[in-house]
C-alpha cells in the first residue's frame, strides 16, 4: 500500500490557445512586444487557466508554518518561538503578509503545519499539526516517512478545500531557510556553500557556521537522493505541506505564485516529484537569498520583481499580485488595433 498517491499533472502544451494568445497580445495597440514580461506573464496566466480572457478569482493566500529541530544547531538568527510569535501575528493581523494580503484583496489561511505550540482556534487558521516539530536533522531524519506523507496529504486537502484560480505560497518556521538550501543542493546538485545565505541576519561568521552544520547534515543523509527521502531527510512540515498544496492547485490547474527561497523549495520538490508543475507558476520576486535565483534557474522561472526581499511568509507572492491582474486585463480589457481603428506600421 503506497503512503500516498500524488496526482498526475499533465502537460499544458496546447499549439492552438497558445497561438490565440500570442495573436491576440500581438493585436493590442501597442508596439510589438512592448508590455515586455508582462506579455509573457499574461501569455502563461492564460496557458495555465486554458482562457485567452483569463479572469483570477478569489486569490488564495496560503501560509504554512512549522518548526524545526535543525533550529537548535544555531542556523538562524533568531529562536524558534519566533514561529508561533508570528503565527499570532498573521492571525492578528500586524504581519507584512497580513496587510499586504488585506491591500490586494488575497484570502489568507495560516496553516500550523507543525508549530511547537498550539493555537486557539479562529477565523482564518487552519490545523494541520504533524507534530509538534521536526527532529534534528543532524541526528537523523527530520521526520518519518509516514509523517511527510501525511504532511503533503495535509497541504493537497488544504488546497483542495480553498476557492478560486490562484494560489499564493507563503511560509514561517525558524530554520526553514536551511532546509531550502539543503533540498537545493541534494536535488539540483550545487555546492551548499552556494546555497547558504544569512537567512534571517546572520553575519559571516554565522553564516560560516550554518554552511558547515548543513554539509554535516547532507553527508549524514547521503542516501537520501529522492525527492521524497530528501524532504523527510531536511524537513520541514510546513515544505511537505506546501508540496502536497502546490501538487493539488497545479492539478486543478490554479495559478501558483512563488515567494521566496522556501516557497520555491517546495515546488522543486513538487517539480522533482512531477515534472510539469512549474508550467502552473509564476515567480513573484528573486530573493537577497543567494540560492533562490539558482533555484529558479533550475525551474526555468524568470522572477517579476527584483526588490532585495528576504523575509518570506508570503511577502513577495502578495507584492507581485497586481502585475497578475494587470496582465489579465490586458489580455481581456485592451483594444486591438482593430477594434481601436488604429493604424499599423507599414499600413498604409
Ligand atoms: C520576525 C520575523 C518574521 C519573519 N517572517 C518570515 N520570516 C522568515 O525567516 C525564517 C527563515 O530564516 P532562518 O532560516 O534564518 O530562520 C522563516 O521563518 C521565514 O519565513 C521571519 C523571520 C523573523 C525573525
Ligand atoms: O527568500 C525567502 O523566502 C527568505 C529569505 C530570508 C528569510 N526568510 C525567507
Amino acid at each position: 500500500m503506497p503512503l500516498l498517491t500524488l496526482p498526475a499533472i499533465t502537460d499544458l502544451h496546447d499549439d492552438a490557445l497558445a497561438g490565440r494568445l500570442q495573436h491576440a497580445i500581438d493585436n493590442k495597440t501597442k508596439p510589438l512586444g512592448a508590455l515586455g514580461k508582462i506579455e509573457a506573464l499574461a501569455l502563461r496566466i492564460g496557458a495555465i487557466l486554458g482562457d485567452a480572457a483569463p479572469v483570477l478569482v478569489q486569490p488564495q493566500m496560503l501560509v504554512c508554518a512549522a518548526d524545526h529541530g535543525l533550529a537548535a544547531r544555531g542556523v538562524s538568527a533568531f529562536p524558534s518561538d519566533v514561529t508561533w510569535q508570528m503565527v499570532e501575528n498573521f492571525l492578528a493581523g500586524g504581519a507584512a503578509v497580513s496587510v499586504l494580503a488585506r491591500q490586494h484583496g488575497l484570502a489568507l489561511t495560516v496553516v500550523d503545519c507543525g508549530v511547537r505550540r498550539d493555537f486557539a482556534p479562529r477565523d482564518g487558521l487552519v490545523v494541520r499539526k504533524v507534530a509538534a516539530g521536526t527532529a534534528d536533522a543532524s541526528a537523523g531524519p527530520a521526520m518519518t516517512a509516514a509523517q511527510c506523507a501525511e504532511a503533503i496529504g495535509n497541504g493537497m486537502a488544504v488546497v483542495r478545500a480553498l476557492p478560486g484560480n490562484a494560489l499564493l505560497l507563503g511560509e514561517m518556521g525558524i530554520g526553514n531557510s536551511s532546509v531550502a538550501a539543503m533540498l537545493l543542493a541534494r536535488l539540483v546538485g550545487h555546492d551548499v556553500e552556494a546555497c547558504t545565505g544569512a537567512g534571517t541576519g546572520l553575519d559571516a561568521a554565522g553564516r560560516a557556521h550554518k554552511a558547515r552544520v548543513l554539509r554535516d547534515v547532507l553527508a549524514l543523509h547521503a542516501g537520501a537522493t529522492s525527492p521524497l527521502d530528501a524532504l523527510a531527510a531536511f524537513g520541514g512540515f510546513e515544505v511537505a505541506t506546501l508540496v502536497g498544496a502546490v501538487l493539488q492547485a497545479a492539478e486543478e490547474r490554479r495559478v501558483i505564485v512563488l515567494d521566496g527561497f522556501i516557497a520555491s523549495a517546495a515546488v522543486l520538490v513538487a517539480q522533482a516529484l512531477r515534472p510539469n508543475v512549474a508550467q502552473r507558476c509564476v515567480a513573484a520576486h528573486v530573493s537577497a537569498e543567494p540560492g533562490h535565483a539558482l533555484l529558479l534557474a533550475h525551474l526555468g522561472l524568470d522572477p517579476l520583481l527584483h526588490l532585495d526581499l528576504r523575509l518570506g511568509e508570503g511577502s513577495g507572492a502578495a507584492l507581485a499580485w497586481p502585475l497578475l491582474e494587470s496582465a489579465c486585463v490586458i489580455l481581456r480589457d485592451m483594444a486591438s488595433f482593430e477594434s481601436a481603428g488604429v493604424d499599423r506600421k507599414g499600413a498604409a
